[in-house]
């Protein structure tokens, strides 16, 4: 908040300087004052570059809008409810302080649910203007000048150097479990946005490798949260489908297979291939030549050179689509050629705009600041390179897609990339900042056990099919080490041995900060224990299960037992399991915006080993020495029920599937 408070201090600043500089200028303009025309040049100079810092800095208030007590927030959050009330204590008690209310979850149970931490920020400012005060006696007034009552606060308290800790209020609770088990999971009624996700984006003919594996896990179950938020999602699956390699794949494959134009060829293995052609490019000069002479014919669209291509972006394509169907990711194919003609119109309009300098025979193209590395966007050669297809592509997307977000899925390795295609793209005024979000969402690189880069034992990179293969078999031996094949049938097996193989490959590596490197490791990712898939997979299940094992209404009709109970909060426990399924839209707000899931995979982990304490200190039925049911505490059954909704939710989002049985 202290951020924002300076942000908004330095656009004010800036403000001034401008409106200083403005005049000046006008006077200017009218001949008054300055009669020097290098200085005028100088402040107009300066006066854009004010301009300029003055959208970014508002651009980051309006971004960190979203935390402060004006914005406008979910009814479901409870973080944007207390930032309310304690926000308007604020203004109401010191009416000068640029001190927004700064709610967070408390650390232990001692200090309430949730504290505000604002009173020692705003001590601080009165100290600056010599008011004499404490934190405590600021956190009193904050607490005097609370509208009363609000409707979630049970009670407030002064604590530590000056916290207010709060309160829940469990009635509040059970209204909110209740409007959950009768309305479902809500999302919070946010703005309905038109995104493209671009994700996944493996290249042809060259391998589809573990970093490929994790823009797809990552991109699907970001779309898959996207589309929950009710927004519009499109799917990109931006493939390396164009450009030099193909000269040779295709010189290639004339030589190989002299007949691909009546009988498709069989190439199976189109790395191998790829490999095979790569050789024949490096050592021979008159291949070479004729690679060339052939991507030249591809580009002008020879059709019997389109049909090449286009056998060899098949073979590809249909090895891309068992992974995808394997692990359920749905994506539209655009590949880098769907933007051939529109690379040649973008060159046209950032040449005839002046924003391309030539360097060395290429044209480039800086971004804003002119710092870093620019966009190589014409070769030597003339030929277009992959910063001019994401300069088509940023355009397709903002302007005839009419997206107002777009979201890139990329090791981090491309970062600058994409901010310099975005610096670009708002120099060329097809980017703007105030009406469209831009994410690049970076990941680490994938590393095995050993801490070295991600290989099989013999060295070479890991096939991703055999990954998958690999997985599903250590998924079936450790089905088979708790005998489950004694309790399921062979099609429940299977099922279980599809979602927890499939489940634990996706979880581990949402369930870890994207930004860091991620160890893959099968032996870890299928613990029982900790927070892994098999984990979850298994509470989920056992959780399901209560209701059904209550017979009647609670197996067959759980609506009619929704209606017809008056929900109680009693235990300790009980009530701690419902605070925690309450944070489910303060846990959304914060992905959106950070686009990182695994506060989504710390949220569902908290929700099983709280459902876990509960479960051992509460009973949900009662059994007589017969082991007939003699007592259902349906309060109980339905925390189980909101409980399973709130996890079966976010397993929709992470891309888990749970099962019946397991
Ligand atoms: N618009 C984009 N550049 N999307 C990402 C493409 C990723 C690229 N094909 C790669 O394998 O690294």
């Amino acid at each position: 908040m202290a951020e924002l408070d300076n942000a908004a201090k330095c656009v004010k600043n800036i403000e001034q300087e401008i409106r200083l500089l403005q005049t000046e200028i006008s006077n200017t303009r009218q001949g008054i004052g300055l009669e020097d025309n290098a200085e005028l040049k100088k402040l107009m100079e300066e006066n854009v570059r004010l301009k300029h810092r003055l959208e970014i800095l508002k651009s980051a208030i309006a971004k960190e809008g979203g935390d402060d007590a004006s914005g406008s927030f979910p009814k479901e959050s409870i973080i944007g409810v207390l930032q309310e009330v304690f926000g308007a204590a604020i203004r109401k008690a010191y009416p000068g302080a640029p001190v927004a209310a700064v709610i967070t979850i408390s650390t232990s149970p001692k200090f309430g649910d949730y504290q505000c931490n604002s009173a020692m920020q705003i001590a601080q400012h009165l100290k600056q203007q010599s008011v004499k005060t404490t934190p405590r006696e600021v956190a009193q007034n904050l607490i005097n000048e609370l509208q009363s009552p609000v409707a979630c606060i049970e009670k407030v308290e002064v604590a530590g150097a000056g916290y207010v800790n709060i309160f829940l209020s469990r009635s509040y609770g059970e209204q909110r479990i209740m409007r959950l088990l009768k309305e479902g999971i809500l999302a919070p009624g946010l703005e309905k946005k038109r995104v493209v996700v671009d994700f996944s984006s493996p290249n042809v003919a060259k391998e589809m490798h573990v970093g490929h594996l994790r823009s797809t896990i990552i991109g699907d179950s970001i779309c898959r949260f996207l589309e929950f938020l009710g927004h519009d999602v499109l799917r990109i699956n931006h493939i390396g489908d164009w450009g030099t390699q193909f000269g040779m794949l295709i010189a290639h494959l004339q030589d190989r297979f002299p007949d691909f134009q009546t009988v498709s060829p069989p190439i199976s293995d189109l790395q191998a291939f790829y490999k095979e052609s790569k050789v024949r490019f490096d050592s021979d000069e008159t291949f070479k030549k004729r690679a060339y002479e052939c991507v030249v014919k591809l580009q002008s669209g020879e059709p019997t050179y389109l049909k090449a291509w286009n056998l060899i972006c098949d073979v590809s394509r249909r090895e891309f689509q068992t992974i995808y169907n394997r692990l359920d990711v749905k994506l539209i194919e655009r590949g880098e050629s769907f933007y051939q003609s529109r690379m040649q119109k973008i060159v046209d309009e950032l040449k005839g705009s002046g924003l391309l300098e030539e360097d060395e025979g290429r044209l480039i193209m800086w971004g804003e600041d002119h710092t870093g590395i620019p966009l190589t966007v014409v070769k030597s050669d003339g030929g277009f390179t992959y910063d001019t297809s994401d300069m088509a592509a940023i355009k397709q997307r903002l302007h005839e897609e009419k997206a107002d977000w777009l979201i890139y899925v990329t090791d981090a390795g491309q970062a600058t990339h994409f901010q310099t295609i975005f610096s670009c793209a708002k120099r060329a005024k097809i980017l703007d900042l105030s009406k469209h979000r831009v994410d690049h969402v970076g990941f680490g690189v994938v590393l095995g056990e050993d801490g070295k880069k991600f290989k099989t034992r013999s060295g070479d990179t890991v096939k991703l099919a055999e990954l998958l293969d690999e997985g599903l078999k250590r998924s079936m031996d450790k089905l088979m080490q708790k005998e489950r094949n004694l309790v399921l049938t062979p099609d429940e097996l299977q099922a279980a041995q599809e979602s927890v193989a499939y489940g634990c490959i996706k979880y581990a590596d949402l369930s870890h900060n994207r930004n860091n490197e991620y160890v893959f490791s099968f032996d870890k990712m299928l613990e029982d224990k900790g927070n892994t898939a098999v984990y979850l997979l298994y509470a989920y299940t056992r959780i399901r299960s209560i209701a059904r094992n209550c017979g009647g209404d609670y197996a067959n009709n759980i609506e009619q037992v929704i209606n017809s109970t008056e929900f109680k909060i009693e235990h300790e426990k009980e009530w701690k399991l419902a605070k925690v399924l309450l944070r489910f839209t303060d846990v959304t707000l914060l992905i959106m915006k950070n686009l990182s899931l695994h506060y989504l995979c710390e949220f569902v982990y908290e929700i099983c080993t709280t459902f876990s304490e509960f479960y051992d200190s509460c009973y949900c039925i009662e059994k007589n020495k017969q082991g007939e049911i003699v007592k259902v505490y349906a309060s109980r059954v339905l925390l189980c029920e909101a409980t399973s909704r709130v996890l079966g939710k976010c397993f929709d989002i992470l891309g888990l599937k749970p099962v019946h049985k397991i």
